[in-house]
């Protein structure tokens, strides 16, 4: 049977089909709309639509009814209850970094197989995430804790769950890539989902800060990228980027994640208390303060990342870094404002 257009069957095909059409290679889709009007499939038809628009059916030889079937299978396992941690929060990684690789200073800088890879990786990178943190798992001394010996536990999770699923019946994509691409796709895939671990941020930062640096002496042009690792590093902090994109989204989108977000760690709160653990930091839905966590997230994490990054591709994500300037803004007077309420 051919798979619909879209990737999925929805009674809002021609709504879709035109919200891709507009924006489908922008910063800033809604992406819960994409949710809504794909009937909960957000996943497969923002991958689907992707591959079709790169041309990677053809390229990579990738049946249609395989790509839905895979990509079902992955969408599935992700838990449709985590409040934060869902297929939509996946297809808005892939979505944000498809958006990433087309700016101007990365025009031919990565290779097909590369972009399959880095749209791959975003695809799965968290899937079957269970909801809690890496270091929850550890302290409940969790089977996946106990099965990847405490290191990038859920990480290395993600990539395992990913590959299994390749080998269920018509489900493997890559059938027709040759071994050696099958091969250099899976190291590529692997080196940056273990990369979305917040462990590996700050290593991360350093080596994007250093190839900014260089790339600054070199006369500011990125092509001569000669080796895996200067690749990777590009790669990886792209999807780190994207991971870590909610905050500089338009702020009706920002401020919907925030509450996915706090609304997850609150649950992980709520099982720390009833298990008589420590209660995380920002977990507690009594104590929380919403926006000053988002401020301080933002002036520690977010920004020095995508001030880094903007940096690198610059003059294309001035208006990314911009957004979460203003938002940034925004949560700070929020924050003031609730701070003076209290006081009241
Ligand atoms: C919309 O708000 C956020 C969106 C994303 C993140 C964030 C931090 C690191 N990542 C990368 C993945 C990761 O490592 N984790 C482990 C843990 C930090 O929980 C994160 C959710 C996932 N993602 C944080 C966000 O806000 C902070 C957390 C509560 C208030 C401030
Ligand atoms: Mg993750
Ligand atoms: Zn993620």
């Amino acid at each position: 049977p051919i798979p619909p257009r879209l990737g999925v069957e929805t009674p809002h095909a021609d709504e879709l089909s035109v919200l891709f059409n507009e924006s489908l290679d922008k910063w800033g889709i809604d992406i819960f709309r994409v949710d809504q009007l794909s009937n909960q499939h957000p996943l497969v038809t923002v991958v689907f639509s992707i591959f079709e628009k790169r041309d990677f059916l053809s390229k990579f030889r990738l049946h249609p009814s395989t790509l839905v079937n895979y990509f079902t299978g992955i969408e599935e396992h992700y838990k449709k209850d985590n409040p934060y941690h869902n297929a939509v929060h996946a297809a808005d990684v892939t979505q944000s970094t498809h958006v990433l690789l087309n700016a101007a200073s990365l025009v031919n800088v990565f290779s097909d197989l590369e972009i399959l890879a880095s749209i791959f990786a975003c695809a799965i990178h968290d899937v079957n995430h269970p909801g809690v943190t890496n270091q929850f798992l550890i302290n409940t001394e969790n089977e996946l804790a106990i099965m990847y010996n405490d290191m990038s536990v859920l990480e290395n999770h993600h990539c395992a769950v990913a590959f299994k699923l390749l080998q269920e019946p018509n489900c493997n994509i890559l059938k027709h890539l040759d071994d050696s691409q099958r091969k250099q796709l899976r190291k590529m895939v692997i080196d940056m989902v273990l990369a979305t671990d917040m462990s590996k941020h700050m290593s991360l930062l350093a080596d994007l800060k250093t190839m900014v640096e260089t790339k600054k002496v070199a006369g500011g042009c990125l092509l001569k990228l000669d080796n895996y690792s200067e690749k990777m590093q590009i790669m990886q902090n792209m999807v780190h980027c994207a991971d870590l994109s909610n905050p500089a989204k338009p702020l009706p989108l920002s401020t919907q994640w925030v509450t996915r977000v706090m609304e997850e760690f609150f649950n992980q709160g709520d099982r720390e208390k009833a298990l008589g653990l420590p209660v995380s930091p920002m977990c507690c839905r009594e104590t929380a303060n919403i926006e000053k966590s988002q401020v301080s997230f933002i002036d520690f994490i977010v920004h020095p990342l995508w001030e880094a990054w903007t940096e690198l591709v610059h003059p294309d994500a001035e208006h990314i870094l911009s957004t979460l300037e203003q938002n940034r803004d925004h949560y700070s007077e929020l924050s003031a404002t609730r701070e003076a309420e209290e006081q009241q």
